[in-house]
């Protein structure tokens, strides 16, 4: 069995849950809080950010310049695909740019991109692959199971239409075949080390859609700072 395909195998119950996350059903179904999504757009923005700079640090650490000038790729690609699909459903949603100057990334947002540079700094680019090789592949499995769903809300058909797509799935059997050949060459503690990041980063995607879904914050917001300070 392919490395992928045991990682895949292993992470199957937490890649069921998000499926099934009220998040992601809603979406599909186009009934989702349009407050949800917006704090989803506003997390996964900065998200995306460093999702694009722990690819960046995968290309500085491949071991050969065709890997290193294809991670650089897959870095624009988050910038110049994604992060401009959030900055239409900003505009389209009316996020304001006092709301962008005072966001605060949420507990999760926070641990799920502290997890990925963790790999990163911690480990070799085979950590890197593991640990953002979730995001892609489970994003376009959403793609294709609300391939079908014609939310009557354009901006979620939209979201449904930029993960169900080609030029996605391309990117995403890149990074599969790539994580496949790495997992030749390196020990079983490498393998070991990678499938912990699979799993890890599978878990935080499914506690992604919960923190948008639920609004997460922290416990203590600087109103309350503010209210101590004052008592
Ligand atoms: C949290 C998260 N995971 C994966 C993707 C897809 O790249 C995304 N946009 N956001």
């Amino acid at each position: 069995m392919l490395f992928s395909e045991q990682l895949r195998k292993a992470v199957d119950p937490i890649w069921e849950a998000s499926f099934h996350h009220p998040f992601v059903k809603e979406l599909g179904e186009g009934t989702l809080d349009l407050r949800c999504f917006r704090y989803y757009v506003l997390q996964d923005s900065y998200y995306l950010t460093h999702f694009a700079k722990v690819q960046a640090l995968g290309g500085a650490m491949a071991d050969d310049l065709q890997t290193t000038a294809s991670m650089a790729h897959h870095a624009q690609n988050t910038y110049e695909a994604e992060l401009r699909l959030h900055e239409t459903f900003m505009k389209e949603l009316g996020i304001t740019e006092e709301e962008k100057a005072s966001f605060v990334p949420a507990p999760t947002a926070y641990a799920y991109t502290s997890h990925m540079y963790r790999a990163a700094f911690a480990g070799h680019f085979g950590d890197v692959l593991a640990a953002i090789l979730p995001c892609y592949w489970l994003y376009y499995e959403i793609g294709e199971r609300l391939k079908h769903c014609k939310p009557n809300h354009p901006i979620y058909a939209k979201w449904i239409e930029a993960y169900g797509s080609d030029w996605f799935k391309q990117l995403v059997e890149q990074q599969i075949a790539r994580l496949n050949d790495i997992a030749e060459t390196v020990s079983a503690k490498d393998l070991e080390r990678m499938k912990q990041h699979f799993w890890i980063s599978s878990q935080y995607e499914y506690l992604f859609w919960d923190m948008a879904y639920k609004l997460e914050h922290w416990p203590i917001e600087e109103e309350d700072v503010y209210a101590k300070e004052r008592a």
